[in-house]
């Protein structure tokens, strides 16, 4: 039987209309929920409704396209396009011995690197693939990630207050966030074995990660002490996580808790999780204040390229051929 503690929590971010006491009741929430179970709804963000439809209906319309257009745009080196159902294992994950590819389909969309910047070229950063056939998917595809960038910014600064420090003390890792919106497509699996999933059991490597879902539901979250917990539809919010990067950057504080997603339901389910990450030239140390006096960190510091570039390389089936190898 469920109890009211495996719901998962809800931080309302007022808008963002909140005084210096509003933000640090807010903040010290989010501490102990990120402390806890690394995984909150947040609603009033800022966001609006309207664009969360939006961007469902492009995703939709996406899929809905014949398999040849979305092939048309397969994933690039630069890990922007279209990934097919049953070309993603996660490898990497501690969290299961997965052996199965997962039952979904996406376009991932990342952060735009014009033909003129410095880093185009480098590892991720390149161009992004727009489908041909539909005029307006890119403009709302565009709004939306601009209305998710500013709110990863103004929630990073309540992670910054959260964990003690100044406001803006994180900003200028993400200068040049690192970003991804994955427009994800999970056929329904009604009668999906215990091992199969649309998404199977993992952490998300980054920073965090504002999920936006539709109303069908399948998205569970690992509760501490063994079990799942449902995070169901709640309309008009975002679910948000911990990812590995922000974990290790708290010297473990915070929780990067497993997910996964089993659409057992007899209708298809969408969803879009926007990946907010660090600038991939920043050098990601343990936060002193969250290193207890006289203890060492327990991470080394990384270069978040390196330590991005690790983890796509071994979990994505698509780059034995675009690296390593060569
Ligand atoms: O579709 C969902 O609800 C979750 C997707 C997810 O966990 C991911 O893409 O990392
Ligand atoms: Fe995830």
């Amino acid at each position: 039987m469920e109890t009211p503690d495996d719901r998962l929590p809800i931080v309302d971010l007022r808008n963002f209309a909140f005084d210096e006491a509003g933000a640090e009741s807010i903040a010290r929430e989010v501490d102990r929920i990120f402390s806890e179970t690394g995984f909150c709804y947040l609603s009033n963000t800022g966001v609006p409704d309207e664009l969360m439809v939006e961007i469902f209906e492009a995703s939709k319309a996406f899929h809905a396209q014949p398999q040849a257009d979305k092939e048309a745009l397969a994933i690039n080196a630069y890990h922007r396009g279209y990934m097919a159902p049953k070309t993603s294992l996660i490898v990497t994950s501690s969290v299961a011995n997965v052996t199965k590819p997962n039952n979904s389909e996406s376009l991932l969309i990342m952060h735009e690197v014009p033909e003129d910047d410095p880093r185009f070229g480098q590892d991720l950063q390149g161009p992004n693939q727009w489908p041909a056939k539909l005029p307006e998917f890119r403009e709302t595809v565009t709004r939306y990630i601009d209305a998710l960038e500013t709110l990863a910014r103004r929630f990073t600064q309540i992670i910054a207050r959260a964990l003690g420090l100044d406001p803006h003390a994180l900003d200028h890792h993400f200068n040049r966030p690192t970003t991804f919106l994955r427009l994800l497509h999970y056929p329904p699996q009604p009668d999906a074995a215990d091992d199969e999933f649309g998404s199977a059991p993992h952490t998300d490597y980054g920073f965090i990660t504002i999920l936006l879902q539709d109303n069908v539901g399948g998205l569970e979250v690992r509760r501490r002490g063994g079990g799942w917990i449902r995070a169901v539809p709640v309309p008009g919010t975002f679910v948000i996580n911990v990812g590995d990067i922000l974990s290790r950057w708290t010297n473990g504080r915070w929780q990067s808790t497993p997910h996964r997603v089993q659409n057992k339901n007899v209708v298809d389910r969408y969803s879009a999780p926007y990946f907010f990450d660090p600038d991939m030239a920043e050098t990601i140390t343990c936060l002193p204040a969250c290193v207890p006096a006289g203890e060492a960190p327990r991470f080394e510091p990384v270069l978040y390229g390196d330590y991005l570039m690790e983890r796509i390389d071994k979990n994505y089936q698509y780059r034995k051929s675009v690296s390593g190898g060569a």
